[in-house]
């Protein structure tokens, strides 16, 4: 069944902008999820949660692919994936062609993400990374603009690669 739209403000993605996030998790992430997609409405924003919202277990692929879907497509300017260690999901977001994933476990990674990397997508480990340095994360994820420059460059080759047999 389609869910129902959410509050559309503008996608521009700097600072002081409101935007729609994108926000999934495990069971071992949705507490700290939780936690993130009450920040991110208290900074402006507006959120899609896409799940999980309990403990009962559940498979990271298949709430990456959620959150990868709306990003992909211009719905959400940017997704929030959390599991135990961030790992699952950042391997499963980089799997989409259109989405770059960040495993962050701090504020500084998350500024070096968004300005040389133009990451789309924030990987955290809730079973890692505690809530103030995850908050922190998300803040300066939301709050730092991509530096473009000799980074445009780099970014412009993470085309996916093409495998060729032996
Ligand atoms: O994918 C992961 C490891 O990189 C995540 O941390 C998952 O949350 C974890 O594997 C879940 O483990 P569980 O034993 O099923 O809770």
């Amino acid at each position: 069944m389609p869910r129902p739209a959410p509050e559309r403000p503008a996608q521009t993605g700097g600072p002081d902008v409101s935007i729609t996030i994108a926000f999934g998790a495990d069971h071992a992430g949705f507490a700290l999820k939780d936690a993130l997609v009450a920040e991110a409405r208290a900074l402006g924003h507006a959120v899609e949660d896409l799940g999980t919202n309990g403990p009962e277990s559940v498979d990271y692929p298949d709430i990456a692919a959620r959150v990868c879907a709306e990003v992909a497509a211009g719905r959400a300017r940017f997704g929030v994936l959390v599991c135990g260690t961030g790992i699952g999901m950042s391997i499963a977001a980089n799997r989409h062609p259109a989405i770059r994933c960040a495993l962050v476990h701090d504020a500084t990674g998350a500024r070096l993400t968004r300005a040389h990397n133009d990451a789309n997508v924030l990987a955290l480990g809730a079973r890692l990374t505690g809530l103030e340095p995850a908050l922190d994360a998300l803040r300066t994820f939301l709050a730092t603009p991509f530096e473009g420059g000799r980074h445009a460059r780099r970014v412009a080759k993470l085309s996916p690669v093409t495998e060729t047999a032996g």
